[in-house]
């Protein structure tokens, strides 16, 4: 097998892979894109782009439904098929990323369809099925290989049909009953979802509260908003057993009466797989879940990873913000390098959840002197004014020695636009006096940023 001579090898088409490799291709290099699935990655056809739909049109139920308290009467059926036509036809187009290959070959780039794995340092083998491809990258390896579902090792489960969000994304209808394995992003986004469509859902947590690790406040409003909406929610929750029969799941705990569902989402995290993708070849451990990387985002020699797999916030945002930085230095350009003190991420539950840089524990937790504020919506003017669906706070942390915010967190309806305002504030470090003084336009959500400023200062 003859082994073909590159420029650059990007293993792991995500949406930060497909920016990098275009970026490379553009500048003129000879680039070659391995992708075993679909070109865009998770985020246009399992993640992001169709739950956010799902979660628009959960939205609009949602809001139907406080007609009754706010302008007379409305009457709600709730119908699946038109979320799941948009996802299909708009947002995935079957599932087929023809448009995406063409647009990436436009800029000159190769792909070529397979698995690959780094063989030797600088060296790439494809398994395709026509067989193995052997690439010698002379510049650069790029990998952004993303994540898979975690999937628990939980007795009886592996050999049951259930749902990933893979397949949930995929479904033409809403279950009549649904369990949802794990409380973090992707399971409450949508518990919330199926149960707005009518599923009886139940939503098993096993650490002590949903949304671990944003502010214990904010999970705290999220879980009385499900309970609304009828969701079991069911915190520090061992599974024993699942299992399968008649078209039903059966969930057994280590305490507790077992839950009985049409459908079974496990939500319970993501995996990487090191040790397939060869990162041992060049000296990088195969054991671990992340691959370190430096500010320009190298990992090792000729080697650059970027996306989740780097352990910075698995989030689209975070790996499109990588790619160009990983681009420019495999292109020997100058440009800034990474920064991640303001990352900020978005649980789009109604009311969204947005969280930028460190929660209060975090930031104790690295030693910093903390002060925190809260201002809590429904008591802010426009809260009130919006009474149905107001629940949601803002909550800030101030490191004390540097009068800076270092982290803070917007729950609220829109909390993921509220909390652009926070996220400049701590990313650019503006100082807590300059926030004081500026003006809030009244009556909005982000008013509230500024009492939850002023009760820092009472604090
Ligand atoms: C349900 C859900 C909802 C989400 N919602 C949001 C959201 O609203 N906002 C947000 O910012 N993020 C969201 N995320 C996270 C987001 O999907 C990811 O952060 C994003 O896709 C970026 O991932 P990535 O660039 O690391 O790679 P991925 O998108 O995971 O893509 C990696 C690609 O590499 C390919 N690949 C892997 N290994 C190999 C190999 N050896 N050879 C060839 N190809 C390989 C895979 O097939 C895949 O296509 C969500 C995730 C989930 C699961
Ligand atoms: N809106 C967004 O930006 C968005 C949306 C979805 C996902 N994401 C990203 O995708 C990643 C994955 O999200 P996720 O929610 O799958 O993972 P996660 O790791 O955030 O949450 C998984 C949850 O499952 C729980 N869990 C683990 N094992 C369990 C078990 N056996 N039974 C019950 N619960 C169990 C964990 O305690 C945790 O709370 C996140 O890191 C997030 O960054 C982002």
């Amino acid at each position: 097998m003859a082994t073909e001579e590159v420029d650059a090898v990007v293993i792991g088409m995500g949406p930060g892979g497909e920016d990098v490799a275009g970026r490379l291709a553009t500048a003129g290099l000879d680039v070659v894109a391995v992708e075993s699935r679909l070109v865009g990655g998770e985020c246009p056809y399992y993640a992001c782009i169709p739950t956010k739909m799902m979660v628009r049109a959960a939205d609009a139920l949602g809001e139907a439904r406080r007609v009754p308290e706010l302008a007379g009467s409305a009457t709600v059926r709730p119908d699946f098929t038109p979320v799941a036509d948009r996802i299909r036809d708009e947002a995935t187009t079957g599932w087929d990323d023809t448009a995406a290959v063409e647009r990436f070959e436009r800029t000159g780039g190769r792909l070529v369809r397979g698995r690959g794995r780094i063989t030797a340092p600088g060296e790439v083998t494809v398994t395709t099925d026509s067989g193995p491809r052997t690439f010698h990258a002379r510049r650069a390896i790029v990998l952004n290989p993303g994540t898979e579902p975690n999937v628990p090792p939980i007795d009886g489960l592996a050999d049951t049909p259930y749902w990933t969000n893979r397949d949930a994304v995929a479904a033409r209808t809403a279950p009549e009953s649904l369990l949802v394995l794990g409380a973090g992003p992707v399971g409450l986004e949508f518990t919330q979802v199926f149960a707005r469509f009518g599923s009886a859902v139940t939503v098993v947590e096993t650490g002590e509260r949903i949304l671990g690790p944003a502010e214990p406040e904010a999970s705290e409003v999220l879980e009385r908003v499900l309970r609304a909406d009828g969701v079991d929610v069911r915190c520090g929750a061992g599974v024993r057993r699942v299992s399968h029969s008649d078209g039903r799941f059966r969930v057994e705990f280590d305490e507790g009466d077992p839950v009985e569902a049409e459908r079974l989402l496990v939500a319970t995290g993501r995996r990487t797989d090191l040790a397939a993708l060869g990162v041992g070849a060049v000296g990088l451990d195969e054991a671990a879940r992340t691959i370190p990387v430096d500010e320009r985002l190298r990992a090792a020699d000729g080697v650059w990873a970027i996306g989740d797999v780097t352990g910075h916030g698995a989030f689209t945002h975070t790996s499109v913000y990588q790619a160009p930085i990983a681009a420019a230095d495999v292109l020997g350009e100058q440009g800034p390098a990474a920064e991640y003190r303001a990352v900020p991420s978005v649980t789009f539950t109604d009311p969204e959840v947005g969280m930028v840089g460190l929660t209060d524990k975090a930031a104790t937790d690295r030693g910093l002197r903390v002060r925190t504020g809260i201002a809590h919506i429904p008591s802010a003017v426009r809260g009130w004014i919006h009474r149905a669906g107001n629940d949601g706070l803002i909550k800030v942390v101030a490191d004390a020695d540097r009068d800076v915010l270092v982290g803070a967190t917007a729950v609220a309806p829109g909390g993921g636009e509220v909390l652009g305002a926070l996220a400049v504030a701590v990313h650019a470090e503006v100082p807590l006096a300059v926030l004081r003084r500026m003006i809030y336009a009244y009556p909005t959500f982000h008013r509230a940023i500024s009492s939850a400023i002023d009760d820092l200062d009472a604090s």
